[in-house]
């Protein structure tokens, strides 16, 4: 039976709760369940803090976990990133008063609050920069005004919480995040059971972000119809029963689907039709 941690609260645990029930497994139907048994499809759920799911996993007890980039790689824990899942998307920055930062050679003999000091004391040390890190559990925007710190570094998804606390980011992001499945690193990547739960995650992430596209259009035509639906392999294109037209079916890009589909009418196809793609393997 496949061992699979998945986070219990905060930002992740909703969207990867939804991403797994699209994938077909079964998940728990209350927040205070700490694991459950999906015996169909042969897999236990570990419902873990998103902060030591890394650690979990590489103690090798659980298979794989869900869980955030930032995380896994401030936990140092000996895991690997096996899967992005495209939600949960943040950057990692450092954020200051307007005006007393620029870049991060200012951190110079300052001190940096943060609940991510894996990442930072990292970064800082990498950028050949000394500066002291002090760890707060969470809420780090009024380490600032309370005097703890005179910078912090913190996940940035909209940049609300640092324009209430009157706060700027400064420097280049530290790092891009999204949730991703993790591995112990060095684990057998082709093991049948972890590749079959990957093609299913990813099975949901087509289906997520392309669309089916279904037109007819002339045979003399057909070559730049098919340059604009190229599909992921090759489209298909039946003869229709009036001759000189054709039936063509591809897979678009869901963000590009209205302009491809003004660009073929433009070029003559009618009865162009998209549909949800609700599972997929490619
Ligand atoms: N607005 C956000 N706030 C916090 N984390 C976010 C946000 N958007 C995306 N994330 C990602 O979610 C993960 C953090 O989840 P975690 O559960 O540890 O914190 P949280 O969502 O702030 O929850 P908590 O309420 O327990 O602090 C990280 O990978 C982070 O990059
Ligand atoms: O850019 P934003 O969209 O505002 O999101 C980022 C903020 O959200 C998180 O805080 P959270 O609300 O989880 O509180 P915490 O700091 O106590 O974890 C994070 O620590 C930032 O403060
Ligand atoms: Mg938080």
């Amino acid at each position: 039976m496949l061992r699979i941690a998945v986070p219990n609260k905060g930002s992740l645990s909703g969207p990867a709760a939804d991403m797994l029930h699209e994938a077909g497994y079964q998940q728990r139907r209350e927040s205070k369940e700490l694991r459950i048994v999906d015996p169909e499809n042969e897999v236990e759920f570990f419902y873990l803090r998103p902060r030591d799911i890394a650690i979990y996993v590489s103690s090798g007890r659980l298979d794989i976990g869900i869980t955030g980039r930032d995380l896994l790689i401030d936990s140092g824990a000996n895991a690997e990133e096996i899967l992005p899942l495209g939600f949960a998307r943040s950057t990692f920055r450092f954020a200051s008063k307007p005006g007393t930062a620029d870049g991060i050679d200012d951190l110079a003999g300052k001190t940096v609050a943060t609940s991510y000091e894996g990442i930072v004391a990292k970064h800082l040390a990498d950028s050949g920069v000394d500066a002291s890190v002090v760890h707060l559990d969470g809420a780090v925007e009024t380490a600032i005004e309370l005097g703890v710190a005179e910078v912090i570094a913190d996940v940035v998804e909209t940049g609300t919480s640092l324009r209430n606390a009157g706060l700027e980011v400064f420097g280049e992001p530290i790092m891009k995040s999204e949730a991703i499945v993790v591995r112990r690193t060095g684990a057998d990547a082709e093991e049948p059971k972890v590749q079959q739960f990957l093609r299913r995650l990813q099975g949901v992430l087509v289906a997520r972000t392309y669309v089916m596209m279904d037109y007819d259009c002339r045979v003399e035509q057909l070559e730049k119809a098919v340059a604009l639906t190229p599909g992921l392999e090759s489209p298909t294109v039946s003869p229709l029963h009036n001759e000189g037209w054709v039936a063509v079916r591809a897979m678009v890009p869901a963000k590009e689907a209205q302009r491809i589909m003004d660009d073929l009418y433009a070029i003559g196809a009618r009865a162009i039709l998209t549909t949800a793609i609700h599972a997929c393997r490619l």
